[in-house]
């Protein structure tokens, strides 16, 4: 099989899986909790965390103990691919939604399935809405005790390094007070590259780092925090990928 078609099977298999297995949460869902709750991200996640093993890829996992704040708390990390949502699914908290582009809503049944686990969806070229959206989030995430999970970057990138940060997020953060725990996942690029149409079995290192506190900042103090955020987690991302640093490129 040449390395395009032997590609194009496995994206498309798992473009095929999620719809498939969507459609079948879906009616876990529905039956079980009755509507859009957060209290669906279990089942879904329970689903989503057996799509590894079709692919052959594995998680190695440290810090997992970071998610054991007290309370809401932000979540933030790299976003490679579409694949991500396998790496997502493996660590996720309880009680925690995910910020989406709203263009995922119409995905047929991978979009219901996020409806119902309860993702904010934010149109992203209007600025304006997105901000009401998430400062709306910032209170609802207090008053209802949940995480929410944001890629800074706004869109994906499997280029090995991190984009600038958006700053959505960190306002979020410091708007609700809550902690920022940076995760991060190391570089695909070794089994997964769209541009050479590569996508073999592999092993993915996630580390969740320890919460940054946001109590007493105020919007003055947003980019500092993201800075630190960035920093971190560029650090954190060419460790687990075994750059010594960015000088160092394997492209
Ligand atoms: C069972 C089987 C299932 C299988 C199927 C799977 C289902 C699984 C279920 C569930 C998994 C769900 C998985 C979901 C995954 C989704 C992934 C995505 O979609 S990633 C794309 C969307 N995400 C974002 O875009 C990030 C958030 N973006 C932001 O936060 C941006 O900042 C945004 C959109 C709010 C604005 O973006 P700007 O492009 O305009 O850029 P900026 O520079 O950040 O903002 C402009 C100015 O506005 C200020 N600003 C931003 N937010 C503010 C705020 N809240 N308050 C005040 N000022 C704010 C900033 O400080 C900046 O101003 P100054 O340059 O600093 O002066
Ligand atoms: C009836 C309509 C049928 C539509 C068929 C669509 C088939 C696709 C089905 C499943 C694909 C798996 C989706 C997993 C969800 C991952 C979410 C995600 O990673 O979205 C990308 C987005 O964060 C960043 O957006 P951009 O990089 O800016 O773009």
């Amino acid at each position: 099989l040449s390395p395009t078609v032997n590609f194009a099977l496995r994206i498309s298999f798992y473009c095929a899986l999620c719809l498939v297995v969507s459609a079948l949460a879906a009616v876990a869902c529905l039956l079980v909790n009755g509507g859009r709750t957060v209290k669906n991200m279990r089942i879904i996640k329970a689903f989503v965390k057996t799509f590894k093993y079709f692919f052959g890829l594995r998680f190695e996992v440290k810090g997992l103990e970071n998610f054991k704040v007290e309370g809401p708390a932000l979540i933030v990390s790299n976003h490679q691919s579409i694949l991500d949502m396998m790496g997502l699914m493996e660590v996720l908290p309880d009680n925690c939604v995910q910020v989406g582009k709203k263009e995922l809503m119409y995905m047929g049944s991978v979009g219901l399935i996020m409806y119902l686990g309860g993702v904010i969806f934010i149109n992203r070229k209007s600025t304006s809405s997105a901000k009401m959206v998430m400062s709306e989030v910032a209170k609802t995430m207090v008053t209802e005790n949940t995480k929410v999970w944001v890629y800074p970057e706004g869109t994906r990138n499997c280029t090995g390094d991190l984009l600038p940060f958006k700053k959505g997020a960190f306002h979020l953060a410091v708007q609700a007070q809550v902690p920022v725990i940076p995760v991060v996942y190391s570089s695909f690029t070794t089994f997964y590259n769209p541009k050479t149409k590569l996508f073999t079995s592999g092993k993915i290192k996630v580390e969740i780092l320890p919460p940054i506190e946001t109590k007493g900042l105020t919007s003055d103090d947003v980019t500092d925090l993201s800075d630190r955020c960035f920093s971190t987690m560029r650090e954190t991302l060419f460790r687990l990928s075994g750059h010594p640093g960015e000088a160092k490129d394997s492209s």
